[in-house]
């Protein structure tokens, strides 16, 4: 990440998954609290102001519908995305197990576009939607749990459909790790990282006087 990204105020979140899983739903949720039922198969960008923290935050959201060609894991459509990204929020359904399948091929492409620009660690968080249609559920939570934890992501199960809060709960999450990951980047070495760099030039040049 260069400087001029770790001072960016705004936030860009990509939203990803199969078809179906309710990412454009958990989007509009988030952005006007409604669950509307129908959004068709419209591509967009929005953009928010939110205060996480106490803290204003302009949050720019990219929603696009799934397609084979477009965004399959290997696409270049999709690594366009990657590329714009600062956070990602990976979706799948609870009662399609191939949607749970899929994330783990995201966190690969996510991986090796990101090492490629050259960041340690994106944000991401892992949703598990339509959390109310238990009696459809084809993947147990302990399973979005222990994928979370392997790739050390944040983990929510949600349902769209009936609830606002636990989807505000993710959007904020990820600006929240946003703003750590920025911060991290930022901060100055810590006084011991000092001491010993210094010892260690020190330790250089009686070395070479020997
Ligand atoms: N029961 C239930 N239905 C949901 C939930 N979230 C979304 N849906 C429904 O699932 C369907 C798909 O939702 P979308 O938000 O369009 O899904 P998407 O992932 O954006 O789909 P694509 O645009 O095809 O990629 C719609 O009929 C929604 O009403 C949920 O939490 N519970």
């Amino acid at each position: 990440m260069t400087g001029l990204t770790a001072l960016r105020m705004d936030a860009n979140i990509v939203v990803l998954g199969t078809d179906n899983v309710g990412k454009s739903a958990l989007t509009v949720r988030f952005l006007t609290r409604r669950f509307i039922g129908e959004y068709g198969e419209i591509e967009s960008i929005y953009s928010n102001s939110v205060i996480v923290d106490g803290r204003q935050q302009t949050v720019n959201i990219w929603d696009s519908p799934y397609s084979q060609e477009g965004m399959s894991p290997d696409s270049t459509t999709l690594e366009k995305r990657l590329q714009w990204a600062d956070g990602f929020i990976l979706v799948y359904s609870i009662c399609d197990r191939a949607s749970f399948n899929n994330i783990s091929k995201l966190l690969l492409s996510i991986k090796a576009t990101k090492d490629y620009v050259g960041l340690e660690k994106v944000p991401v968080v892992i949703v598990g939607n339509k959390q109310d249609l238990q009696h459809r559920r084809m993947v147990l939570s302990e399973e979005g749990w222990l994928l979370a934890l392997s790739a050390d992501c944040q983990f929510y199960e949600v349902s769209a459909a009936e609830n606002y809060h636990s989807i505000l709960m993710v959007f904020h999450g990820l600006v929240k790790s946003i703003r750590e990951s920025r911060l991290a980047i930022k901060k100055p070495a810590g006084i011991k990282s000092i001491v010993k760099s210094v010892s260690a030039v020190f330790a250089r040049r009686q070395t070479d006087s020997l």
